[in-house]
C-alpha cells in the first residue's frame, strides 16, 4: 500500500499575533519553517496594544506627576502642573502603532505570511480567515501544524447596565481622563489603574468584593498596598459588590449591594479575564477542555496531536514572560528537536501601583501551608526610603524574605517600594539557583540602596 503523503500550504499557522504568537512565529521561521500568522487586530496583541506596554508608559506619567508634586524640599518648586491627558493618550496610541509596526517588520524579514483578519477552523489542518466586519470569507490556509494563541478578554459582570462600564481594553482608546471613576475589582488591573488615575488627578474610588486587595500575594503585601493608597486618598471600599448601573445625565450611578449608590463620570471593570476561544469554530475539532481553558500537555499540545495552544488560553500565569516562552519552546521542539520544557518555578511578578509590588517564590501563608509554620522562617523590615526625605509623601517600603529553617533555602522575596520590580527579576534568578539566607547574608551590601537591607536583615 502507498501512503499518500498530504501537502500543506505552510509548515504552520498561529492564530494569534501577540506576545506567544510572535514569538513562536519568529522562532519557527528562524529556522526555516514556513509559517503564516493570523491577526484580526493590531499585530502585538494584549500586552503591546492593551495591556503591559501603554499600562507602563501611564504608570510613567502617574510616577512623574506624584514625584513633581513632592519635590519642594529638594528646592523643585514648580508653581503649577497642569496635566493634559489628551497628550498622554495621543502619544501613547503613537508609541503603541510603532511598536506594532516594528513586529510587522520583524514579521516580514523573516518570511512569516501574515493574514489580516479573523481566523476560525475548518478541520485540523484548515483555518478560514474571515473579515471581521463583512463575514466574508477572505482566504483558505492550511497547515502540518497550528498553534492557536489567541489570548483572553476581559470578564464582563452580569449586571443591569453593565455596558455602560469601561473594561481595560476602552482605556487605551479614551482622549481624556474622568474627574471621577469607580474601579471595580481587588486584583492586578484594577489596582494599577486606581494608582494611575489617582496620580493623575482623578478621584478614585474602588470597589473589592472581598477583605484584601490582591488576593493570593503575601498579605504583607496587600496590607502594604492598602495603607499606601488609603493614604494617598483612593476610597478603598471592601467587602462590597456592584449590582446595577445607571445612566443619569452625563454620569453613571452605580448601587451597590450594601444599598449605597455611587455617581461617578464613568467606571472601570476589572474582574478578571477570560480566553478568547467563542470564534474560533472549535466545535469542529472537540478540543479537550481544562474548564475554560485549553487542555494541554506540558509541550503545550492540545487533545489533537498537530494543535498546540499557548498563552492566555491554557491555566498557567497570564503572564507576558509566560507566553512568549511557551511559544520559543514549542518552536524549539517542533522544529529544532531540542527537548526543551517551560520553567515556570520562580516566575516574577509585579504590580505596577506607586509605589509597585514585586514578589518571588511563595509567599509566607503558602510556605506556612507546605512546609509547617514551625519550619519557617521569616525576615522582615520596614523603613522610609531615603528618596523620600524631603518629601511630604513619606510612603514606606517593605522588604521580607522568607527562609525553610530546615535546609535555610530562601523560598520566597517579596517587596514594596520604589524599583520593586527591577529588584526582584534578579532576585528570581538567585532563587533559581537555590540560594540560600547565608548567601544573602555573606554578599556585601550596595549603599545607599533599598535593596541593601535584602543583604543586612536578620531575624
Ligand atoms: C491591562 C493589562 C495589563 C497587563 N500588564 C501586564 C504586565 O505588566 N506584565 C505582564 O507580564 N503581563 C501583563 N498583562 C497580561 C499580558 O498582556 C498577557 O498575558 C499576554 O498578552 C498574553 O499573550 P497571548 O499571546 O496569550 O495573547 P494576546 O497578547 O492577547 O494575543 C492574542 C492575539 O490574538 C488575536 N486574536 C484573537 N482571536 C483571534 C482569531 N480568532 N483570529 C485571529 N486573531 C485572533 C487578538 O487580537 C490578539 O492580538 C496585562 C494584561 C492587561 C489586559
Ligand atoms: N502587572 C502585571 O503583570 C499584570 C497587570 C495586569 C494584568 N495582568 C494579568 O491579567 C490578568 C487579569 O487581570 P485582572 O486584574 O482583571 O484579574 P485578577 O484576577 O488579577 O483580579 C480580578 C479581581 O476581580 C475580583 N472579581 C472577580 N469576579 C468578580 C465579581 N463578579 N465581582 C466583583 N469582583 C470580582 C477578584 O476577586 C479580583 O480581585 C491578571 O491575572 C494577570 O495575569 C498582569
Amino acid at each position: 500500500m502507498i501512503l499518500k503523503v498530504l501537502e500543506f500550504e505552510f509548515d504552520l499557522i498561529v492564530l494569534g499575533a501577540g506576545s506567544g504568537g510572535l514569538a513562536a512565529a519568529k522562532r519557527a521561521a528562524s529556522y526555516g519553517a514556513k509559517v503564516a500568522i493570523i491577526e484580526v487586530n493590531k499585530i502585538g496583541g494584549t500586552c503591546v496594544i492593551r495591556g503591559c506596554v501603554p499600562k507602563k508608559l501611564m504608570v510613567y506619567a502617574a510616577n512623574n506627576r506624584r514625584n513633581m508634586l513632592s519635590s519642594e524640599g529638594y528646592g523643585l518648586i514648580s508653581k503649577e502642573i497642569t496635566f493634559e491627558s489628551n497628550i498622554l493618550l495621543k502619544n501613547v496610541r503613537e508609541e503603541v502603532s510603532r511598536l506594532s509596526v516594528l513586529h510587522s517588520n520583524s514579521l516580514k524579514k523573516l518570511n512569516v505570511k501574515v493574514f489580516e483578519g479573523l481566523g476560525r477552523f475548518l478541520n485540523q489542518n484548515t483555518v478560514e480567515v474571515v473579515c471581521p466586519k463583512t463575514k466574508n470569507i477572505l482566504r483558505k490556509v492550511s497547515a502540518k501544524s497550528i498553534l492557536i494563541s489567541v489570548g483572553g478578554k476581559p470578564k464582563k459582570l452580569n449586571i443591569p447596565g453593565t455596558d455602560f462600564a469601561w473594561t481595560s481594553d476602552d482605556i487605551f482608546e479614551l482622549k481624556d481622563f474622568p474627574k471621577k471613576l469607580l474601579i471595580v475589582g481587588g486584583g492586578y488591573i484594577a489596582c494599577e489603574f486606581a494608582s494611575i488615575f489617582k496620580n493623575l488627578g482623578t478621584e478614585v474610588t474602588q470597589l473589592i468584593r472581598g477583605e484584601n486587595l490582591l488576593n493570593g500575594f503575601d498579605k504583607d503585601l496587600s496590607e502594604c498596598l492598602e495603607k499606601s493608597m488609603t493614604s494617598l486618598g483612593i476610597n478603598l471600599k471592601f467587602k462590597n459588590q456592584l449590582k446595577s448601573i445607571k445612566k443619569i445625565n452625563d454620569g453613571l450611578e452605580s448601587t451597590l449591594e450594601s444599598g449605597s449608590k455611587l455617581l461617578t463620570d464613568n467606571i472601570l471593570v476589572a474582574t478578571g479575564r477570560e480566553p478568547s476561544l467563542k470564534r474560533l469554530n472549535l466545535d469542529t475539532l472537540n478540543l479537550k477542555m481544562d474548564g475554560i481553558y485549553l487542555e494541554v500537555n506540558e509541550l503545550n499540545k492540545t487533545s489533537i496531536s498537530n494543535i498546540f495552544a499557548i498563552g492566555d488560553i491554557v491555566k498557567r500565569p497570564n503572564l507576558t514572560p509566560v507566553a512568549i516562552e511557551q511559544g520559543r519552546v514549542f518552536a524549539d521542539n517542533y522544529f529544532a528537536a531540542l527537548k526543551r520544557k517551560v520553567n515556570y518555578e520562580n516566575i516574577p511578578k509585579a504590580v505596577f501601583t506607586i509605589p509597585e509590588i514585586s514578589t518571588v517564590g511563595l509567599s509566607e501563608e503558602k510556605a506556612n501551608e507546605i512546609y509547617s509554620e514551625v519550619n519557617v522562617q521569616v525576615f522582615k523590615c520596614n523603613f522610609t526610603p531615603m528618596s523620600n526625605t524631603f518629601k511630604k509623601n513619606k510612603s514606606k517600603c517593605m522588604l521580607k524574605l522568607v527562609v525553610n529553617k530546615k535546609n535555610d533555602k530562601v523560598l520566597g522575596c517579596h517587596m514594596f517600594g520604589e524599583a520593586a520590580s527591577e529588584i526582584i527579576q534578579m532576585v528570581a534568578v538567585s532563587l533559581n539557583t537555590g540560594i540560600t539566607k547565608k548567601d544573602f547574608d555573606t554578599t556585601m551590601a550596595l549603599h545607599p540602596t533599598i535593596s541593601e537591607e535584602f543583604v543586612t536583615m536578620y531575624g
